[in-house]
């Protein structure tokens, strides 16, 4: 036994230490919400629930619906909690077995628009997720071609302080909902480690330091692909599904306008319009 193994498995011999599963607990399609009470707002729609626990921030359940094994768990906030979701998932559905499984990551989030037109309401799909909060650069990632080049031409622009993490890009999984719905809208997102500063609002006494305006960001563009949004885990899972050869998309609402500053007056109205209608989409 490794020591990665002795710390994934202190719970019990099968569970993971964080987020309690075991391999078996898990399904090929997994859903990841931030929120741990999504999780039973999913759930909800089932037509069976197999198991529910929760540790942390880490909810889970495991289901059907309309004929498709489910799981779905919660992330909480930020990239630092996909970091040990998706390791702790890798270790105990394929770190003992020879015949590898190949998983389906579904985000479904919330998330703040760029572009004027993105009322609260509308639904993103993310091409590609830059990432500047630093994850990826701990592991053995290959990136494409493009991804490089997306990466860099964010880099160039200068819209981060020289001291914080490079960014770096990863594509959604060429082979997870090829088709969606036209009315989802495909973009570039960006994936911060924090809603406040790094996300270019103010902290508390008004304190920032801001190099530049979300106008200004909110221009970046790439192969015809605009900057749609910003949240706070995208990046972490295609970059962690690509990293394990697994496939991963992130869909997302838009709670909030941040070049109107529109504000979405039905948050839970919008997060639930996106479950039903992912669900659809995920399940048929
Ligand atoms: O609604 P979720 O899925 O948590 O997503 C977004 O909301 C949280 C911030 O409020 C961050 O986790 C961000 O990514
Ligand atoms: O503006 C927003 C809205 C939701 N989640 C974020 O991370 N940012």
């Amino acid at each position: 036994m490794s020591p990665n193994d002795q710390w994934v498995k202190t719970q019990s011999q099968t569970a993971a230490y964080h987020i309690n599963l075991t391999g078996e607990e898990i399904s090929n399609d997994i859903i990841i919400v931030g929120d741990p009470e999504r999780v039973g707002t999913i759930g909800e729609r089932f037509d069976e629930i197999h198991y529910q626990k929760s540790n942390r921030e880490f909810s889970s359940l495991g289901g059907r619906l309309n004929n498709k094994q489910l799981t779905v768990v919660s992330s909480g906030i930020g990239v630092d909690n996909i970091d040990i979701l998706l390791n702790e998932i890798e270790h105990v559905v394929n770190g003992n077995s020879q015949a590898k499984r190949t998983l389906n990551f579904y985000r479904l989030g919330t998330t703040g628009g760029l572009q004027r037109e993105l009322s609260p309401g509308s639904v993103l799909i993310s091409e590609y997720a830059i990432g500047i909060e630093g994850l990826m650069h701990y592991y053995p990632i290959k990136y494409s071609d493009e991804e490089k080049n997306l990466a860099l031409s964010f880099k160039q622009e200068n819209f981060l302080p020289t001291e914080i993490a490079a960014p770096y890009a990863v594509r959604k999984g060429s082979k997870i909902l090829p088709q969606f719905p036209k009315a989802w809208i495909k973009g570039i997102t960006l994936t911060a480690n924090g809603f406040y500063g790094p996300q270019l609002r103010d902290g508390a006494h008004g304190l920032s330091k801001k190099r530049h305006s979300i106008e200004e960001l909110s221009q970046f563009s790439f192969q015809n692909l605009a900057l749609t949004n910003i949240e706070m885990e995208c990046s972490g899972i295609y970059g962690m599904a690509k990293l394990f050869n697994h496939q991963a998309v992130t869909i997302c609402t838009v709670i909030a306008n941040r070049i109107t500053g529109e504000i979405a007056s039905d948050i839970k109205g919008a997060t639930n319009n996106l479950i039903d209608h992912a669900l659809e989409v995920i399940t048929t």
